[in-house]
């Protein structure tokens, strides 16, 4: 489901993120390892101010391995916490229990040392749309949570899903919305896929993604375009992936929509190998 962000909409999912942070420990904070800021809330230290938090790095299965460790070491030289995971394949979820475990200890060793009885972790995942929350939610809960959804201006009960006897979570997860200043930001949620493409022209896309690609990931476009040499300009780029892919019109001209479309096809499939569009 896409979500029009306006201003009355995030002031609303703000707030209910806020009332749910009175009920938990702990604040998993979702991102996506192929882009972790700019698929970050950029308010989220804002919002959830000293609350623990856990940074959970998501689809880290289509992320770039290197990147994914060097993304985690710079949170923990930020003093954050954060985890490679891949909610889809059930990769990491022992770690992100034992991981909350560990950075409550002093709270909890507190609690019991003052007579209260101990108690499993409580925990709000939240992220942006389509960052992997119901996966995760799903994959920890070890079964499928019904999707009544939390949209801004959709309000329910709150119910608590049983990870084990360690950790409770809440069954609806606080969506927040992404950056949207910064056009390179949406470019790269929208190469991942996390915003509708119909938002951003397509070949616009497609030419940020080639661009990165040509100076960060050569070998693979060589090698899935089959390529000798990666032309220096991005139009002779998009006429030979053309070329090579029967994207044409008829006149021999290239099709750039279809060259597009197919580029970006092949980055969410994973056909152009793991990539990650940030650096620390
Ligand atoms: N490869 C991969 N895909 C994932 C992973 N986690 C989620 N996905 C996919 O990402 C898409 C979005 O996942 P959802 O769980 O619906 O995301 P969400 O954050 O709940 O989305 P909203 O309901 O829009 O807020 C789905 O197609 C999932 O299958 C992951 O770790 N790896």
């Amino acid at each position: 489901m896409t979500i029009q962000w306006f201003p009355g909409h995030m002031a609303k999912a703000r707030r209910q993120v806020t009332e749910k942070l009175k009920l938990i420990d702990i604040v998993f904070e979702l991102v996506d390892a192929r882009i972790p800021l700019s698929s970050r809330n950029p308010m989220i230290d804002e919002i959830i101010k000293n609350k623990p938090r856990l940074v959970l790095l998501n689809k880290a299965d289509m992320a770039d391995p290197k990147r994914t460790k060097e993304w985690i070491s710079y949170f923990a030289e930020n003093d954050i916490p954060a985890l490679a995971i891949d909610s889809h394949a059930g990769v990491g979820m022992k770690q992100i229990v034992a991981e909350a475990n560990l950075i409550l200890k002093d709270k909890f060793d507190k609690m019991t040392a003052r007579g209260i009885r101990p108690r499993a972790i409580r925990a709000l995942i939240v992220g942006i749309p389509n960052v992997g929350k119901s996966t995760l939610i799903n994959r920890l809960a070890k079964k499928k949570i019904a999707q009544t959804g939390d949209r801004p201006g959709v309000t329910k009960a709150q119910q608590w899903i049983k990870v084990g006897k360690e950790l409770e979570l809440l069954d609806t997860p606080g969506i927040l919305w992404p950056k949207f200043e910064d056009q390179s930001v949406g470019l790269k949620l929208a190469t991942t896929g996390a915003i509708k493409d119909t938002i951003l022209n397509l070949q616009d896309i497609a030419v940020y993604a080639l661009s990165f690609l040509k100076e960060n990931y050569p070998l693979s476009l060589k090698e899935r375009y089959q390529l000798e040499e990666i032309p220096s300009e991005i139009v002779p780029l998009f006429d030979e992936i053309g070329k090579r892919r029967g994207c044409m019109m008829p006149g021999g001209m290239t099709d750039y929509d279809k060259v597009a479309e197919l580029v970006i096809r092949d980055i969410r499939s994973e056909n152009l190998g793991k990539i990650t569009f940030e650096r620390p």
